[in-house]
């Protein structure tokens, strides 16, 4: 999912029912920071406070997200924190290694031809990079570059997580899969079959990587194609929203690809009420791009609006799996 064309600031307000009585729970490491009433068995200092938001079933576009009181333009309903992200190789040398953050000069540390921005980066990072810095992976990095992919370096950081048990192998099961054909299993095989083999050469002890089959990498990866957001960054201080987006648009500042919990459940609208932006690292920020009155529900731009309606069409169908069901759609045909 990329960030929305500057064409979806039209403004509507969607009309999807809340199916108030099918809630889902869900946890995710999110923070809202609007003001909101604090509980009345918390001090307003004891944790930060939710989002005004919840995951309830959509009428027909599965799990969606609504907001649980009204957020008013502009305002930042929450941010999130990725669950497993990782740079471009082409930005390999620009941007930090575990927050994505653009190193101009560099000032943090350096491991092996990967940057860290600083201290805490360093530190967050050991949670893969432990692991990783045992195996060589020159063939699977070679593999990614030659065949243009991105995923699998998702896939590979999720699994040195697995490995050091900063993360259950079952982390993403929550999120929606794509449907794969026969064809797109076979052709990950060769990405299993390197990355199993990088870990073999390392000697990790087979316990620790006994999740890793051929079924748990298409899984995951099946995952990762319908739910990766790939992080542009837009930098700087913005004055309104508006700038801040045409920013993001413009910069061609693409840092890497990142997989977030709740941004996930976001479903996709090519006029949105919601944008999605990262300013300076790969921690995500949810923004209003109008008036969002309670229990409607916010839904993010997954591709260029400006595009006509025939080609967001055929992009929504052949990436994500799915025909658009927004209103905007609806109208025109
Ligand atoms: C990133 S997920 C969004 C959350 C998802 N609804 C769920 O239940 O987990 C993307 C999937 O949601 C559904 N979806 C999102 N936006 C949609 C839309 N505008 N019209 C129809 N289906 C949509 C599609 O099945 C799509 O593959």
């Amino acid at each position: 999912m990329s960030p929305v064309g500057l064409s979806c600031y039209s403004r509507w307000l969607s009309r999807f029912k809340t199916i108030y009585s099918q809630s889902t729970v869900v946890s995710f490491s999110s923070t809202a920071t609007t003001t909101a009433p604090p509980n009345e068995n918390e001090t307003p200092l004891s944790r930060p406070a939710p989002p005004p938001i919840r995951v309830a079933l959509t009428e027909s576009a599965g799990r969606g997200v609504f907001a649980t009181r009204r957020i008013g333009a502009g305002d930042t309903i929450h941010s999130a924190k990725p669950l497993v992200s990782h740079p471009s190789l082409a930005a390999i040398n620009t941007v930090c290694y575990f927050c994505l953050k653009k190193i101009q000069t560099f000032s943090g540390s350096q491991r092996q031809g990967v940057s860290l921005c600083c201290e805490k980066c360093k530190e967050s990072s050991k949670v893969f990079y432990d692991v990783e810095k045992r195996a060589d992976w020159l063939d699977f990095d070679d593999y990614c570059r030659t065949e243009g992919m991105k995923y699998p370096l998702l896939v590979k950081r999720l699994a040195c997580m697995v490995i050091s048990g900063a993360a259950q192998a079952n982390i993403v099961d929550i999120l929606q899969p794509a449907s794969l054909t026969q064809e797109m299993i076979l052709k990950m095989e060769e990405g299993f079959c390197l990355l199993q083999c990088a870990f073999s050469k390392a000697n990790i002890r087979k316990e620790h990587t006994s999740f890793l089959t051929k079924q748990w990498y298409t899984a995951v990866l099946a995952r990762i194609r319908i739910n990766a957001f790939r992080i542009d960054l837009a930098g700087g201080v913005y004055e309104d929203l508006l700038s801040l987006a045409a920013a993001s648009v413009e910069a061609e500042s693409a840092v890497g690809n990142a997989i977030y919990m709740l941004p996930s459940f976001y479903n996709h609208d090519c006029d949105p009420n919601t944008h999605i932006i990262w300013i300076e690292n790969a921690d995500a920020k949810l923004k209003a791009l109008h008036d969002i009155e309670e229990g409607e529900e916010l839904r993010i731009c997954y591709i260029d609006a400006s595009l006509s309606c025939d080609a967001r069409q055929s992009i929504l169908s052949q990436g994500f799996g799915f025909k658009c069901n927004c209103l905007s759609c609806k109208r025109l045909g």
